[in-house]
């Protein structure tokens, strides 16, 4: 088998920029996972479980394992000394590495992605993203470095915590995905080259927030429930709760994601820097699409932090299926 490290030194040449130093961010995520996989393996033994009793800047109650996770991401990614500094979900403002501020890259990150499931036992996830700089290093990172479209982005990728632990990325030469063995403790190549399947036929969302879906996503939804034995509907519906575990079964099995606008969310629930990029980053480079039902999600010029965006992401003719029917039944009103 394949390790992770032997597979980027072998693939060198092939990657834009799989330099040493990327060798070095992606394995500051491999240890980042690795203490993670650990600590969630024995959850129910110690205290990072639960709610932390604090909110994050978005409102929403923090886990013990969020916080938990984005230290550890936070402490191996710093140690490198090649990162300037990042951005997280549990971070209100991004955070400045003082002392690296030689480093060329910034990352923004979900330490932990589905925190709805932490306490079930359910799968979750760490999703991350890496940039180069744009400020000049030697100085201090700036908003500005953070602010960057997608297709900007240098890699990405995740870690999917479930029956076995996973990193999949990309640095834009296609998605690989290793697997961990904590026995030896390294994480082993087991798909190369990972590709949306030809068709999908699953869609992923959570339908008790129906009533105040767009109209265009209500006809999409029932297009999907309808009898048509020629393009095998109706499609089958799985929603996990958690974006890496939901989007990592339609990468292998083919289907759709959707988040979009909801009551509680006018704007969707997911955010653009470091959920929806990353993510449609991966999709586009494993032969899918990611929309926010109108533009490329790649294309969208960020304008703050924690921004939210509807998110449409999985099989190309699916995402295209969701754009067609959002055109052809525009809401009245803009939420
Ligand atoms: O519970 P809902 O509203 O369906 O939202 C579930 C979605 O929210 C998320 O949990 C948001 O991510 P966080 O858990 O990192 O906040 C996604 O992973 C998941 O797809
Ligand atoms: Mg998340
Ligand atoms: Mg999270």
């Amino acid at each position: 088998m394949k390790t992770l490290g032997e597979f980027i030194v072998e693939k060198q040449h092939d990657f834009p920029h799989a330099t040493g130093e990327l060798t070095a961010l992606i394995s500051a995520i491999k240890l980042g996972a690795k203490i993670i996989h650990r600590d969630i393996n024995k959850a129910g033994l110690v205290d990072i479980l639960g709610a932390s009793g604090v909110e994050n800047v978005q409102g929403e109650q923090q886990m013990k394992l969020d916080l938990f996770a984005n230290e550890k991401l936070k402490a191996a990614l710093k140690a490198r000394g090649i990162v300037a500094g990042i951005a997280s979900e549990e971070e209100d403002e991004f955070v400045i590495f003082e002392g690296v501020e030689h480093g060329k890259y910034v990352v923004l990150m979900d330490p932990l992605d589905g925190s709805s499931n932490i306490d079930v036992n359910v799968s979750v996830g760490t999703i991350f993203s890496i940039y180069h700089r744009v400020s000049p290093p030697g100085t201090p990172v700036t908003e500005a470095d953070f602010m960057q479209p997608g297709h900007k982005q240098v890699a990405a990728g995740y870690v999917v915590y479930g029956s076995s632990t996973m990193m999949v990325y990309t640095t834009g030469v296609g998605v690989h995905a290793f697997t961990y063995d904590p026995s030896l403790g390294v994480f082993c190549l087991s798909h190369e080259r990972m590709t949306f399947p030809e068709k999908g036929y699953t869609y992923s969302i959570n339908e008790g927030n129906y009533i105040r879906f767009p109209q265009g996503v209500k006809k999409y939804l029932k297009f999907c429930q309808e009898e048509d034995i020629a393009t095998k509907r109706p499609y089958t519906s799985r929603y996990i709760g958690s974006l890496v575990a939901d989007f990592h079964r339609n990468l292998l099995k083919g289907g759709i994601y959707l988040y979009p606008s909801t009551a509680s969310h006018p704007k969707g629930k997911l955010r653009l820097l470091y959920e929806c990029n990353p993510m449609a980053f991966l999709a586009e480079q494993a032969g899918g699409k990611a929309s926010d039902g109108k533009q490329r999600i790649l294309d969208i010029q960020p304008e703050t932090l924690h921004q939210r965006c509807p998110f449409f992401c999985g099989n190309d003719a699916m995402v295209d299926d969701v754009e067609r029917f959002l055109r052809e039944f525009p809401d009245d009103h803009q939420g």
